[in-house]
């Protein structure tokens, strides 16, 4: 039998980084990781400056992937961030140009995905939902615009910064067949940002105007929690096809989504509908399904509300380890109930002619 991509974590999992102190996985060091048959291949980056010390974390961790059973092959390169293309020398933010809604060139239609509080899971679902998309031939498109904790770089597996040939505007990067922008990605790692108001809507714009998107049939934004000045810009500036509202089945949880539903409502941008994140627990052992917060509740607040609920997905570690490794569900378990229940999703939304 083959290792999985989940024995390959695992092993680098044991790997400390000299410098950081935390494991190389932990750090978001690995890098682009495909496991094919015997053969695994990764990429552990670092900065510059640390390139020189990183060669012996680097053969460890290749033999201790390498002695996994099921394992021919090991591809492990070490690339520093020097070698990806320089920031673009943009003044991120700036005042924001005044004037009402304008569509984004060459992109079809915008989906926001939003949630009325964090963690509900809501960049684990639009990272899903935007390879689920790609995967069905869609030509999608991932604006990551959580300000508070951009995760999407990491979720999709992409790293370094993009690149401004001319100054002015931005090129996007791409992986899993989606192509990606993300705030997180303009700012430096580790580095706090304040948003202040007009600097926030500036670079949203900037996000939304100035990186070339080509042409897709849905854009795809991954919008902060809560009802904020994203939201509010969001609708201000572009046209918004229509919304989806992430929420799990806990009570506070739905009571915040309806602030969120109530939000769009007074934008008058169209509730596709809600998603039931983390529904039911599904044992990583037995495969037994448990709904620990019940059943039945968020589709019955879903009807109160009005909205249809267009999905139940599961709690399941798998959805968690994959995001966290790069390669969401959709992509590295393609087979799986989640992924299944991601890609009849992304179905249903190219039928309705809404992606
Ligand atoms: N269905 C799921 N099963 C298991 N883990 C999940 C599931 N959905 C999300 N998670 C995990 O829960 C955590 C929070 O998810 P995520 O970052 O997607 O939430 P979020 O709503 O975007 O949060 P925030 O907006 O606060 O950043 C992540 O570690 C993610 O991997």
């Amino acid at each position: 039998m083959s290792a999985t991509r989940e024995d390959v974590l695992g092993a680098l999992r044991g790997i400390i980084d000299p410098v950081g102190g935390k494991d190389i996985v932990t750090a978001g060091m690995v890098r682009a990781l495909t496991v094919e048959g015997g053969t695994v291949r990764f990429v552990l980056e670092t900065d510059p400056a640390r390139a020189a010390r990183m060669e012996p974390t680097l053969a460890e961790a290749e033999a201790k992937v390498k002695a996994l059973p099921g394992v021919a092959q090991v591809s492990a390169v070490l690339t520093a961030h020097a070698s990806a293309p320089k920031p673009p020398d943009l003044k991120i933010g700036g005042h924001p140009k005044p004037g009402g809604p304008e569509k984004v060139p060459g992109v079809e239609r915008i989906i926001a995905i939003a949630s009325g509080k964090g963690g509900v899971g809501k960049s684990t679902v639009s990272a899903n939902l935007a390879c689920a998309l790609a995967a069905e031939g869609r030509r999608v498109g991932l604006l990551d615009a959580d300000i508070y904790g951009p995760s999407q770089p990491r979720m999709l597996g992409v790293s370094g910064r993009p690149a401004s040939p001319d100054g002015k505007t931005i090129l996007p990067l791409r992986n899993h067949g989606v192509t990606l922008m993300s705030l997180g990605l303009l700012t430096q790692e580790n580095e706090a940002v304040v948003w202040r108001g007009p600097m926030l809507m500036g670079a949203l714009q900037q996000m939304l105007f100035q990186v070339q998107w080509g042409a897709l049939d849905v854009l795809i934004v991954d919008l902060p929690p809560g009802t904020g000045d994203v939201q509010m810009t969001l609708a201000q500036k572009t046209h918004l096809d229509g919304a989806i509202m992430v929420s799990t089945p806990q009570d506070v949880a739905l009571l915040d989504a309806r602030k969120g539903i109530d939000m769009f409502n007074k934008l008058k941008t169209p509730i596709f509908g809600l998603i039931e994140n983390m529904s039911m627990h599904v044992c990583s052992n037995c495969g037994h399904v448990e709904h620990i917060f019940g059943h039945g509740g968020v589709a019955a607040e879903a009807e109160k509300m009005g909205v249809p609920l267009l999905a139940e997905l599961p709690l399941d570690i798998n959805i968690r380890t994959t995001s966290d490794g790069g390669a969401p569900i959709v992509v590295s378990q393609p087979d799986s109930a989640p992924a299944q229940a991601f890609r009849a999703l992304a179905r249903n939304l190219i039928a309705e002619g809404r992606a």
